[in-house]
């Protein structure tokens, strides 16, 4: 029964307790629980095993009785917690009609928590906030309480002071989902409308879309068609959320969040926050607001063993599966070979997926320094994006290159500021307002996305000893004084080293590579100028000196094994090298440089 519904989901900044407090609720509410479900526990059970599903616990739907001696259906729904998948949060939380907000009693209000209480405001959501881990000794429940009053709006009385760690709280909890969100609305006997909040992937079923339904009813048999793709299937099943499991029901109508498995193979198919509709009978409009995941972050990934270049292809193509935003196309390099260009929702985003390709796919990768997406306008009018610095035609041919900005919000204890606002200058920064709060203060700042890709969260957590917190939000594109360096090596461009920097801090971050390549390329059998150079221009070089006499020159000719010994082992290091012209560069160089060298300014 729709009056009995309840959809929420949890939201808090990062280690506010969010999936401990989620745990406990879990637990309070298992008990009606297990009575209640026993035989679809052994059913689901075996679908479960049937069909191979690894459920993530991105919804569960619980049986609470309040006090008013009701049962009521609470589905909770998970949100992703990093911003790179704040797009993903936007849409898990279309699928409730309320949020707890949950705030750490020792923190108090942080960067994440201001923009997903955002996020949930935009939703027109009822927002409970709850003053979690008041178990320990430092925490100020009523000070965050006024906090998140003076900063949120939130009445401070409203606040529900709670611990994840204890129990403590959790009933009324429990009672102000009840009592303070509404039950969802929606026709049963509508044109079905479906928002797709999240899917996963699965070798028997393909992706199973999870949905919240709005208006209609779906079940086993219906035919459905995917909102932006058109594509036509027929349901095979449909079910709800248990804890741990899936379980089968006869159909799904409005306000029920479940899932629904219909074969669909592409995760392209089921991307978050398309709809779902009946073939025969569509909706007139989709649930607002649909735009493909796109991405803002670009690598090249290579197979440091060139044979397995198969193997990275097919690894992309299978996690492409289960990842819509990962975008990948074949890319050259001089001096890495053959491998992929991809492309990342952030740098979190990137981080992962390489890990996952050398974890799960056993495969060793060499990936270029990331890059964020740059236009250039050409004097001929033309325009283009480019997602590689060596892409970037020759300055001459160019009126103007543009770089993506964000709006950066810091959230930091007051005597961090002056520390704060420098490194946002310092990262070409324009200051966009400042908020007291409180001891707390709230920078908003306007910076190129290029700015913070590689070492300001950890610059601005050391600089404020990890009590500063950040969001951001991409804002579109600003011309900039752009320039590419490109590293000679021998006199030879090497491709996968160009990169693009302001014309400022070109220089820096030149000759920081500079320095770092002439430490790692082992000597040759001459001198090796190494060089950075914007158009003809020289701006930093070092060399790498002549070898031969210096491996040997400690041997003083005498001890004849250990001179083999030394030739064998330049030998052997050689094995890993990569000729670029007549100068061998070991993996070990582009890995170095490419991690250490972009971070320095
Ligand atoms: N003392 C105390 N510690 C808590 C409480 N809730 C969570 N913690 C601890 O706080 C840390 C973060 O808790 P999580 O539940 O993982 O926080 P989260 O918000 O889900 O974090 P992410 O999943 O990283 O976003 C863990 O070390 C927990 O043990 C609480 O009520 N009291």
């Amino acid at each position: 029964m729709q009056e009995r519904i309840r959809n929420f989901s949890i939201i808090a900044h990062v280690d506010h307790g969010k999936s401990t407090l989620a745990d406990r609720i879990l637990q309070q509410t298992r008990a009606v629980q297990a009575r209640e479900m026993r035989e679809q526990f052994l059913d689901s059970l075996e679908l479960e095993r049937e069909r191979g599903i690894t459920i993530k616990a991105a919804a569960v739907r619980l049986a609470y009785t309040a006090r008013d001696g009701h049962t009521y259906t609470l589905n909770l729904i998970d949100t992703p917690g990093h911003v790179d998948f704040n797009y993903e949060v936007s849409r898990a939380l279309a699928a409730v009609e309320g949020v707890l907000l949950v705030v750490d009693a020792t923190q108090g209000v942080e960067a994440q928590t201001i923009a997903n209480f955002f996020l949930a405001l935009e939703h027109d959501h009822v927002i409970i906030p709850v003053v979690n881990k008041i178990d320990l000794p430092s925490a100020r429940p009523e000070e965050v309480a006024l906090e998140i009053e003076e900063t949120l709006g939130l009445p401070a009385e409203e606040a529900i002071f709670a611990s994840g760690k204890t129990g403590e709280g959790v009933d009324e909890i429990l009672e102000a989902i009840v009592q303070r969100i509404p039950p969802p609305k929606g026709d049963p006997e509508a044109p079905l409308k479906a928002l797709i909040f999240d899917s996963i992937y699965d070798s028997y079923q393909g992706v199973v879309p999870y949905v919240r339904i709005y208006e209609g009813t779906v079940k086993p048999g219906d035919p459905i068609r995917i909102w932006s793709t058109g594509k036509v299937y027929t349901v095979d099943k449909v079910g709800v959320f248990r804890p741990g499991h899936l379980e089968a029901t006869p159909a799904l109508t409005p306000g029920e969040v479940g899932w629904v498995m219909a074969g669909i193979r592409e995760i392209h198919d089921a991307q978050v926050g398309d709809t779902i509709t009946h073939h025969t009978r569509p909706t007139e409009a989709p649930y607002p607001g649909f735009k493909p995941a796109k991405p803002v972050v670009f690598a090249g990934l290579y197979p440091v063993d060139s044979q397995d270049y198969g193997r990275l292809r097919d690894a992309l193509e299978k996690l492409k599966l289960n990842d819509a935003a990962l975008w990948f196309e074949p890319e050259t390099s001089e001096a890495l070979g053959f491998g992929f260009r991809c492309g990342f929702l952030g740098l979190l985003h990137a981080e992962i997926v390489q890990e996952r390709l050398e974890r799960e796919f056993d495969l060793d990768l060499i990936a270029t320094a990331p890059s964020v997406v740059y236009r250039v306008v050409l004097h001929d009018g033309t325009e283009l994006e480019v997602h590689n610095p060596s892409d970037l035609p020759d300055a001459g041919k160019i009126r103007e290159v543009l770089e993506p900005y964000v709006r950066v919000t810091v959230y930091t204890p007051e005597e961090y500021v002056g520390a704060v606002m420098q490194l946002l200058q310092e990262k070409r920064g324009r200051m966009a307002h400042m908020n007291y709060i409180g001891k707390r203060v709230e920078l908003v700042y306007e910076v190129p996305f290029a700015e913070i890709l590689y070492d300001f969260h950890d610059r601005l957590k050391s600089i404020t000893r990890g009590y500063a917190s950040m969001d951001y939000e991409q804002i579109g594109y600003r011309p900039g004084e752009l320039v590419k360096v490109n590293i000679l090596v021998n006199g030879e461009p090497v491709d996968a080293l160009a990169f693009i920097a302001h014309r400022e801090k070109a220089y820096f971050i030149a000759r920081a590579m500079v320095d770092k390549l002439a430490e790692v390329i082992p000597r040759q059998q001459f001198a090796v100028p190494i060089q950075a150079a914007i158009g003809g221009k020289v701006i930093a070089r070092a060399t790498v000196k002549a070898l031969r006499k210096d491996v040997l020159a400690k041997c003083y000719g005498g001890d004849v094994s250990r001179k083999k010994k030394l030739l064998e082992r330049q030998k052997e290091g050689k094995k890993r090298l990569k000729a670029i012209g007549k100068v061998e560069v070991p993996q070990e160089a582009f890995l170095a440089v490419l991690s250490a060298g972009r971070g320095q300014d």
